[in-house]
């Protein structure tokens, strides 16, 4: 089928989808959520024993149900079966079901809403809330993050990369006891940097294969700056610096709406660290998932983790790292927290309606950074945007305070590009935009609309 590319219910482009044979998403639908159903059900199985010990015959039959529900979706997936209302009854299960009514009533009543008829934003979402559904319905293993083991092993694998951060950022903290601004800036762009190179990392695009970071983060930047598409990092200086007032009684909130753990969590953290210690930032609030999602995406739990690795390395700048990032957790410097809308399939303009205390919690921030690619994706509603229309127009009215995407691409939506350079890039390597090659560091201020 050819690619319809406007949409007159939205006077705007219309959505990436499967229906677009040979396209990223349909691809991706057809066989990298598969693989990574496939890996999930494996996982599930292979810690069957640990569910007898801990939960005896119970835990076994959970795990025979769990794994009955998970290969059903795979079929309906397989099959491009229909979309079907969620059954559990979590706190969002009945916003789930309405967003399926909603899109029912979008595609009209000739065609069902589908795996590869549907939007594929709204699918793909979809597809990690109902592995959550399948855990749900069969307690006592509910709780059990089918991507524990790979988000973990991310992290360890990257241990040289995290030590090699965390003594970069022990260097700019002595290099801070007679700060400039010219030197201020300079580590800030390069841990700014380091924070969107960071978001490689991600498990979901090798569909949960090994991604760890093997180089020095710090040695590898500048080979990578002709990778970046859209620099608008002085925009995000400027916000920084223009709230900062003398050093102690800076103001500065910076929110910062985290993607994958491992090694992009660790360069997060840094940045963070960073923005509090040199004065630039006086709080920092984390937004991470309230779900496992995505494969290598942030929760509550992983957050903790990693804290709690680095505080235990046997390195003596990635501990004190660790114990300084603690502190400030517990003194309120650093806070964390989750919100279902994050783990909905919902575009970012239908947050201040569907989600206005999420939306009312991000206008206290003086700059919000979006990680990684799927927040792009939603971010710009993952639409058929031509590659030259403004970033403030693809977000479609949502602006809670200035805010910033970082983000490698690995999906085919990218706006904001100059005249020609989608056609360039697109002659010189046809996969730039879903490789995780490039990168755009992209701003956007509600009262400069730029
Ligand atoms: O972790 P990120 O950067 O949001 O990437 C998530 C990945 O998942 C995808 O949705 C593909 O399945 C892509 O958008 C991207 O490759
Ligand atoms: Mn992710």
């Amino acid at each position: 089928m050819a690619a319809d590319k406007t949409d007159t219910l939205y006077a705007v482009p219309s959505s990436l989808s499967a229906k677009v044979v040979g396209s990223f998403a349909y691809l991706t639908v057809r066989d990298r959520l598969p693989t990574i159903l496939t890996k999930v059900i494996d996982t599930i199985h292979r810690n069957k024993n640990i569910f007898f010990e801990t939960y005896g015959e119970e835990g076994i039959q959970a795990e025979k149900q769990t794994i009955a529900l998970l290969a059903k979706m795979r079929n309906e997936l397989l099959t491009d079966k229909p979309v079907v209302p969620l059954t559990d009854s979590l706190q969002d299960t009945e916003s789930w079901n309405r967003y399926l009514q909603r899109h029912q009533r979008l595609q009209g009543d000739q065609e069902f809403v589908s795996w590869f008829r549907s939007p594929w934003l709204y699918v793909e979402c979809y597809m990690y809330r109902r592995i959550q559904e399948a855990l749900w319905l069969n307690p006592p293993i509910s709780d059990y993050d089918v991507f524990n083991e790979g988000k973990c092993q991310s992290f360890f694998e990257s241990q040289q990369a995290v030590i090699t951060l965390c003594t970069y950022l022990e260097g700019v903290k002595k290099n801070m006891k007679e700060p400039s601004k010219n030197h201020q800036f300079e580590h800030f762009n390069k841990l700014l940097l380091v924070s969107l190179w960071g978001n490689r990392c991600d498990l979901s695009i090798s569909a949960g294969q090994e991604n760890a970071q093997k180089t020095s983060p710090i040695d590898s930047l500048s080979s990578l700056q002709p990778f970046i598409l859209v620099d608008d990092s002085s925009m995000v200086w400027s916000t920084l610096s223009s709230t900062q007032r003398p050093v102690q009684v800076t103001q500065c909130r910076v929110d910062i709406v985290l993607d994958n753990a491992g090694f992009e969590l660790v360069t997060d953290l840094v940045l963070a660290d960073f923005l509090v210690s040199s004065g630039l930032a006086r709080e920092i609030r984390f937004h991470g998932k309230s779900i496992p999602w995505f494969v290598s995406d942030v929760t509550a739990n992983d957050f903790q983790w990693t804290i709690r690795q680095t505080m235990a390395a046997n390195n003596k700048w990635m501990s004190k790292s660790g114990v300084q990032w603690q502190r400030y957790l517990k003194e309120g410097v650093w806070s964390y927290q989750d919100h279902p809308f994050w783990t909905q399939p919902h575009e970012f303009c239908d947050m201040a309606a569907d989600a206005p205390d999420l939306y009312t919690t991000l206008q206290g921030a003086d700059l919000v950074l979006f990680k990684g690619d799927l927040n792009y994706r939603k971010l710009t509603g993952d639409r058929y945007w031509d590659h030259t229309v403004g970033f403030d127009t693809a977000l479609r009215g949502f602006g809670p305070a200035p805010l910033c995407s970082l983000r490698t691409l690995k999906a085919n939506v990218q706006v904001g590009l100059q005249p020609g350079q989608g056609e360039k890039l697109t002659l010189q390597d046809p996969d730039w935009m879903t490789s995780g090659k490039y990168a755009v560091i992209q701003f956007c201020s509600p009262k400069s609309g730029h």
